[in-house]
């Protein structure tokens, strides 16, 4: 996906992996992004505990219905049937706009529409690593799998595409939000699945584990096989970013390899991003286009896929 600008940047190995604390920030300096310490609810960040709050409740509602519905079956059908990619083509930008529509239902933190967050998380991350413009684009296009919700890419129900996401075929770990959930899913008790390593070996990497189904997987799919030469650690962090139960809570970390490790150090510098720029002020859409248009320039269009014509 990424020309020749990406190409002669850095590789994941060549990347300041220990040494990522971002060179432009001053104490002095207002141009830094400080991160919020409450939600735009007045709330702490991701708090799903409170089920009198009419939208914690509809949050948890929504985690029922995924961890009912997300086995290992239903991801192996919906790898199979999107890694086709060969439905729909469009570029960067656009599919920016189409997330215009779409605001997302497992967010107790958001409920803008999806392009003031790609925006949000963007301009955030682009404050304090200016010169990183790998990371500006992965930004920008970490979330844009949420087109998965409409009805021109199929129309999924949100819970086959947005919220955290975590391994199926093992067994769910208790570093889940709303673990208790799991109970209702036909894997639970299948006795192949329902132990730690299930099909997994210890170490096996994170490439060869089967993850719930949703927008990173997808976009990771779109970004790999349109040929992107962002970074591994670009790639990575869009494949996993919802995967907080490794993330943020440090679960699952046996099924990662040597290279997982050197990447989960990026994904924790674009997590503070991409959680604490959510906001009700909006991103000037217009402003910033120029900006992002000079990045989309360097990359070819994306070949999605929709369902339509399954
Ligand atoms: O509700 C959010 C949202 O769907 C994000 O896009 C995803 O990355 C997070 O993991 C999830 O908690
Ligand atoms: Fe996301
Ligand atoms: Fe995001």
């Amino acid at each position: 996906m990424v020309h020749e600008d990406f190409r002669k940047q850095k590789k994941t190995e060549e990347l300041q992996l220990d040494n990522i604390i971002p060179t432009s920030k001053t104490s002095s300096d207002d141009d830094v992004f400080l991160a919020p310490e409450v939600n735009a609810f007045g709330r702490q960040f991701r708090d799903y505990a409170d089920a009198n709050n009419e939208r914690q409740k509809s949050v948890e509602e929504f985690y029922k219905t995924q961890h009912t519905n997300q086995t290992l079956d239903f991801v192996k059908k919906m790898r199979h049937e999107y890694g086709k990619l060969d439905k729909m083509v469009m570029n960067i930008w656009e599919c920016c706009e189409l997330l215009n529509e779409v605001v997302d239902e497992s967010d107790p933190d958001l409920d803008e529409p999806q392009i003031q967050h790609l925006l949000q998380s963007a301009e955030a991350i682009r404050k304090d690593y200016p010169n990183e413009d790998w990371l500006h684009l992965t930004a920008l296009i970490h979330d844009l799998g949420k087109v998965l919700t409409l009805p021109q890419f199929g129309g999924l129900p949100q819970w086959a595409v947005v919220g955290d996401t975590f391994p199926v075929g093992c067994a769910f770990d208790e570093s889940n939000i709303h673990h208790k959930y799991f109970m209702e899913n036909p894997d639970f008790n299948d006795p192949n699945y329902k132990t730690k390593n299930g099909i997994y070996s210890e170490g096996c990497g994170l490439e060869n584990v089967f993850m719930s189904w949703g927008h990173d997987d997808y976009m990771y799919l779109v970004a790999k096989e349109n040929g992107s030469t962002l970074p591994s650690a670009g790639l990575f962090i869009i494949r996993y970013h919802s995967f907080y139960p490794l993330h943020k809570a440090g679960g699952y970390t046996h099924l990662m390899d040597e290279e997982d490790k050197d990447n989960l150090k990026w994904l924790h510098v674009f997590n503070n991003y991409d959680l604490y720029s959510k906001s009700k002020v909006h991103v000037d859409v217009e402003k910033v286009k120029p900006y992002y248009m000079s990045l989309i320039k360097k990359v070819r269009n994306f070949a999605f896929i929709s369902s339509e014509d399954e």
